[in-house]
């Protein structure tokens, strides 16, 4: 047997593999948070919008939420400012928020619907400010005691999140690639972390799975090992030592409040992996943190 020929056997029982995956999931959504640590490699980012044109082709419906944390302090720094974080979340004040605004509905926004409609998908680029999908209200962060709030400026959560729009594009056979940016009551712009954006509206549409693309193989435990699967009990202890930190604390929350609202699987993943997606969705292979509501 030529070795070219075990590669095609290979080959074509690794497609077969996803059938069971491709009946399963066809007709339904899933929400894909790519965040903008994954999206550095020109390449990585190719096989990204690769995958997501393939998933809409076999009959899923990918709904795109997308960061640009990393994208947002190149352009400060362009304007000598320099990025703050507390607790995960950006202090934004009004020159931030402007700059937030144009990076993410801007450059990332388009560049991933480029990316989209070059392999041959058809995706609608949109923030939380279009057709007033994402209602935005101010974000206080909890500070040293129960009543003391810490004020981080344009920063929002999310209030309510209008599922119709992203229906009527996945109707039509769009992809949706949405920006976080919400919108006040007086029709101001918010900054909301993209993960808190991705589960919720997980939630709203109910997705079938939340999947949210990092640049760590997972959750890691304090010695840097991945861990597969996280119990809510298991989430508070590693919270509590320290365990997880940074912008690890709006990701598990959000994919814990996804879970627990009844989204039936949701994995933090490695989006430095080629493929990553694919071999998530429609393969056995298990990449990544799945996040269990018990
Ligand atoms: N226990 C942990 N396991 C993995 N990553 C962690 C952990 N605690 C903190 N982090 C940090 O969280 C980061 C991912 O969050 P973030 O930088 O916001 O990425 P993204 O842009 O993908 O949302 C990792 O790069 C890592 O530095
Ligand atoms: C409030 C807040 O922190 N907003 C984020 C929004 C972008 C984001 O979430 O990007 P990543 O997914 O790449 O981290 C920010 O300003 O960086």
């Amino acid at each position: 047997m030529s070795t070219n020929h075990i590669g095609g056997q290979e080959k074509a029982a690794i497609l077969a593999e996803a059938l069971p995956y491709i009946r399963s999931f066809a007709g339904k959504t899933v929400v894909v948070k790519y965040g903008g640590n994954a999206m550095t490699d020109p390449a990585l980012k190719e096989g990204f919008a690769r995958d997501v044109v393939m998933l809409k082709l076999v009959g899923i419906n990918p709904v795109v939420v997308h960061g640009g944390g990393p994208q947002i302090n190149d352009l400060l720094s362009r304007v000598g400012k320099q990025g703050e974080f507390i607790q995960g979340m950006r202090v934004t004040d009004a020159e931030t928020m402007d700059i937030v605004e144009m990076v993410l509905g801007g450059l990332v926004n388009k560049e991933i619907v480029s990316l989209i409609n070059k392999h041959g998908g058809r995706a609608v680029g949109l923030t939380g400010k279009d057709g007033g999908m994402i209602k935005a209200s101010k974000m206080f962060l909890k500070g040293a005691t129960q009543e003391d709030l810490v004020d981080i400026g344009q920063v929002g959560e999310v209030a309510e999140i209008d599922p119709e729009l992203v229906a009527l594009l996945d109707t039509a056979d769009f992809i949706p690639v949405i920006a976080p940016v919400g919108v006040g009551e007086n029709g101001e712009a918010y900054n909301i972390n993209a993960d808190l954006v991705a589960g919720k509206l997980a939630e709203t549409l109910n997705a079938e799975k939340l999947i949210l693309m990092t640049n760590t193989p997972g959750v890691l435990d304090k010695s840097g090992n991945l861990l597969t699967g996280l119990t809510p009990a298991k989430i508070d202890a590693l919270v509590e030592d320290g365990t997880l930190s940074g912008g690890m604390l709006p990701k598990i929350s959000s994919a814990l409040d996804a879970a627990r609202a009844g989204v039936p699987s949701v994995h933090i993943i490695d989006g430095r992996v080629k493929h990553a997606l694919l071999l998530e969705i429609l393969t056995d292979v298990g990449v990544g943190t799945m996040i269990r509501a018990k």
